[in-house]
């Protein structure tokens, strides 16, 4: 084989592309050596990215600089992603490429033959623009050698592939995005449906900034998948094939040579795409902190701006925005190695292949035609390879991000949904405890209930008081069934509670709560809101007034038609409109936790005054159990149950209490002491 030396034309194409390559590393290595500047400036902190500063102090400035370029260096310390403060599910099975696929094919399977017909159009793009190029050199090459047929007939291809090209890349755009946007509109459906159904338990562990974090920004990077990177990727995939095919058709030496050098690019875009991965859960995982504190600094905004925390909270949000910027940082910076090792490897390919391609030219194997041809498929070839580099980092950002979306999807519905229990003709109203314990999952080790017995008879009136924290409120969840006993058993009308038809039974159940929330809704939407039955809007004004919520209703401008939330109504107006909503159901059992302690006495007196009058009705007998603070409110109870740490220590009338002289008789005394 004959040796040329290395012409001036080569060397200067040599130099070019290795000065153009290290324009990557110079953007990568800039934005690192900011960043830790930046670092060194404003962090007086005791270590920065793992030099502990004492230790840097003393030494010497070239020992510094060795040891910061390695820590820079892919796979220094610099690089590491630290999720210490986060938890990322790593106990919970990782969601791999296929499982994702398969669980979004699932979703949007309805709909096949969009995707089908977007792939089909997709193939048909690809091959057509693959062909260009060849066609394109035909006819340029056919021109210069006179032969006008020839070029005539590559000239006719090239309109037509053009245009076939140009109409299927549309359609396959259009489709695309439709089926992108019917797999968000899934998706987001199946979550919260999921989340909807899940026990109260689980949202005592999640938080609400966490839940819609999952709902909004990461759903909408999971539908990036189908509509952007799998489009890309197999596009690129395919085109790349064919200009691989091709290249190896044209010149065997020449196209090994192209395929390493791609092997090497698809090598180092595997190892960037698994770190982007990784990356990306983390700045879900930091989002969702972020979301978090914002969603719960805007929910406090009275507390915040009345103790004057502004700037606190700001701290707290800007604390997790700054690491939200590191992880931001080190994945620029891997992208600038990425684009230079792509550089590097893209302009290598071009001087291997006029380097070689001319030194065949010379020897007559190939036509100057095909060598033309091998670079623009080279071309072709390595620009697919990074294309697909660059859309499966960002798949694999996608299938990071979606790994507790699909977590939360697979969760199972709360039992309490999926067991079908009985449903009775009628409710009596009969409640039993016997020997029920109860502890929250959160606090395993902190009996909040334990060994309840007592029986509320059909219609009457039960009044649950004790201190603060006693456990009263634990055991109306337990009734409501937001929580199941941990031993022992809840009996209604004779039947364990856990055997009834769920819904049945909260359709026959009133519940006013502590402090009641408001839906963004109209007055009258509220009051409706949850009643199975019938009701017109003569009903919900009795029910107002039965709730001595009328009068206040009436003198609001648009009256029942006023759109409330939490913010636009005083506490006690609040509890007025909840207690109308209960009053509505006309349950036939009634629990009302501190449901009056927000009222003012004459208001007090005249729902109790209602809720005695309906208990009256003889075709309405309701058993009422009633939580209270101020004892004033709970004497004319039928019975009067006093709780401590758990257990219930007293019960009978306010007059056998007083004389027992225990518990309740110590309470009654504090507070008339409190009020005189
Ligand atoms: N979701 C929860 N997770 C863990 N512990 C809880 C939860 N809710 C309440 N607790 C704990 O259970 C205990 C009993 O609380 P509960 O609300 O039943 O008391 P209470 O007698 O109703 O108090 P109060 O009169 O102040 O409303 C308390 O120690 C409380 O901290």
């Amino acid at each position: 084989m004959v040796f040329y030396p290395w012409s001036l034309q080569t060397k200067i194409l040599f130099l070019c592309s290795v000065n153009i390559s290290t324009i990557g590393l110079w953007h990568c290595f800039f934005q690192v050596f900011n960043f830790n500047l930046e670092r060194f400036r404003c962090l007086n902190s005791a270590s920065i990215n793992g030099f502990p500063k004492a230790e840097t102090d003393s030494l010497g400035l070239r020992e510094k600089l060795v040891k910061w370029i390695r820590n820079v260096f892919p796979g220094g310390n610099w690089w590491r992603l630290s999720s210490e403060d986060v938890d990322v599910g790593a106990t919970a099975k990782p969601v791999t490429v296929v499982r994702a696929l398969h669980k979004m094919w699932e979703l949007i399977a309805d709909d096949g033959f969009l995707i089908f017909a977007a792939f089909t159009a997709l193939v048909v793009t690809a091959l057509s623009e693959i062909s260009i190029p060849h066609y394109l050199t035909a006819s340029i090459f056919s021109a210069q050698s006179s032969s006008i047929p020839v070029f005539h007939r590559n000239v006719r291809i090239l309109v037509v592939l053009c245009i076939i090209s140009g109409i299927c890349s549309g359609v396959r755009g259009c489709l695309f995005g439709l089926a992108n946007m019917i797999l968000v509109k899934r998706m987001r459906e199946k979550l919260y449906s999921t989340l909807l159904l899940q026990d109260i338990s689980f949202f005592d562990s999640e938080t609400v900034g966490d839940l819609t974090s999952r709902l909004g920004a990461d759903c909408q990077q999971v539908s990036r998948v189908i509509g952007n990177d799998l489009n890309l990727i197999l596009r690129n995939v395919l085109q790349g094939t064919g200009a691989l095919v091709y290249l190896l058709i044209l010149s065997l030496p020449l196209g090994m040579c192209t395929l390493t050098i791609c092997c090497a690019l698809f090598t180092i875009m595997l190892l960037y795409g698994q770190y982007q991965k990784k990356a990306a859960k983390l700045i879900q995982e930091y989002t969702a902190c972020a979301n978090e504190v914002a969603q719960e600094t805007f929910s406090l905004m009275r507390t915040v701006r009345v103790y004057g925390t502004e700037e606190q909270e700001l701290r707290r949000y800007a604390g997790w925005l700054g690491k939200l910027a590191d992880i931001a940082l080190r994945q620029s910076a891997a992208y600038g190695y990425w684009n230079f090792s792509f550089n590097t490897l893209y302009h290598s390919t071009q001087v291997i292949a006029v380097l070689v391609g001319g030194i065949s030219i010379l020897a007559g194997h190939i036509t100057a035609e095909q060598l033309t041809k091998f670079i623009l498929y080279s071309e072709w070839l390595i620009y697919s390879t990074w294309w697909v580099g660059d859309n499966l980092s960002s798949l694999m950002q996608s299938i990071g991000a979606s790994e507790k979306v699909f977590q939360l999807m697979d969760l199972g519905p709360s039992r309490q949904f999926i067991d079908k229990g009985a449903k009775l003709e009628g409710l009596a109203g009969r409640i039993e405890f016997v020997n029920a314990s109860f502890y929250y999952p959160s606090r395993v080790k902190v009996p909040v209930i334990q060994r309840i017995n007592f029986v509320v008879h059909p219609g009457e009136v039960v009044a649950l008081v004790g201190l603060s924290g006693s456990g009263k409120s634990t055991l109306v969840n337990l009734l409501l069934r937001l929580y199941e006993p941990t031993s022992g058993q809840i009996f209604i009308d004779g039947y364990p509670i856990k055997d009834l038809d769920i819904k049945w039974l909260r359709e026959r159940i009133g519940y006013v709560g502590q402090e009641p929330r408001l839906f963004r809704m109209d007055i009258s939407s509220n009051i409706r809101y949850g009643c199975s039955r019938d009701v017109n809007q003569q009903d919900v004004e009795w029910a107002a007034k039965g709730a001595a919520a009328h009068d206040f209703i009436s003198s609001l401008p648009n009256g029942y038609h006023t759109v409330v939330d939490d913010d636009l109504l005083s506490g006690g107006q609040k509890q007025r409109i909840a207690i109308a909503r209960a009053i509505l159901r006309d349950p036939d059992i009634l629990v009302l936790d501190e449901a009056t302690s927000a009222l003012d006495a004459e208001s007090e007196h005249n729902v109790k005054g209602v809720l005695r009058a309906v208990r009256r009705e003889a075709n309405s007998k309701r058993t009422v159990i009633v939580i209270a603070h101020r004892l004033s409110t709970i004497q004319a109870a039928d019975r009067i149950v006093v709780m401590e740490s758990g257990k219930v220590v007293e019960m009978g009338s306010h007059k056998e209490l007083l004389l027992k002289d225990g518990l309740y008789a110590r309470l009654t005394r504090r507070q008339a002491d409190a009020v005189a």
